[in-house]
């Protein structure tokens, strides 16, 4: 089977991202890692990643999130390169940060997923966290799918993550079509 390269999953913090992505690994043959932008941030000192969830400014110096976050872009040709398979979970909110990463993914076999959730649903998540600032549900709302095209779109209320996961199988088990990566990056450059 012509597996995809890298699963991207982009939809609101809360959404149920990690649970699909978790469900997805158990449930394909094909070996995935899943990689997102917690595993750069879990490499922070302790301190600086509970002001970060907390919304507090991280005072010590070099500190840039932007950088960590074009990191993260930038570290995944290496692990494609490297032969892995990788899904992909984060939301990506801004244009700027949405074309960096569908360049670095330019000329891989990419599976592009719209994760959704309604936004009350998303607030009442929110709410019994403690690893992020209330608030960021409703901007990320607002953004998260704007300019973007996706290969397959999902819905995580009313369905378990591992259904999902089946949905998904079964699109790549049908041979699935991988153009929205591209058309999105098109769209995104023609948007400035
Ligand atoms: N399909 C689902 N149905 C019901 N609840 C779900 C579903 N998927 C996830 N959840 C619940 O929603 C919460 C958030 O899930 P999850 O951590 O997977 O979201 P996420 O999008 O990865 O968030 P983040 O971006 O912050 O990591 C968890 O409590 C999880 O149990």
């Amino acid at each position: 089977m012509n597996y995809p390269q890298i699963i991207i999953l982009n939809g609101c913090r809360g959404a149920g991202k990690t649970s699909l992505a978790r469900a997805l690994q158990e449930l394909l043959p094909q070996q995935y890692l899943n990689f997102s932008l917690d595993s750069f941030l879990q490499t922070l000192p302790a301190s600086d990643l509970t002001s970060l969830q907390t919304a507090q400014p991280v005072q010590r110096q070099g500190h840039d999130l932007a950088q960590l976050v074009r990191a993260y872009h930038y570290a995944l040709p290496g692990l494609l390169q490297a032969g892995c398979c990788v899904i992909l979970d984060h939301a990506w909110c801004e244009r700027i940060q949405k074309r960096e990463l569908l360049t670095e993914l330019a000329g891989y076999r990419c599976l592009l997923i719209g994760v959704h959730c309604d936004l009350a649903v998303l607030v009442e998540r929110e709410a019994v966290r403690k690893d992020c600032p209330i608030g960021m549900a409703a901007w990320e709302y607002e953004r998260v799918h704007q300019d973007m095209s996706y290969d397959l779109e999902i819905n995580t209320m009313g369905i378990s993550p591992e259904d999902n996961a089946n949905n998904i199988y079964k699109y790549i088990q049908d041979g699935c079509i991988l153009n929205a990566a591209i058309d999105s990056l098109e769209n995104l450059i023609m948007l400035g």
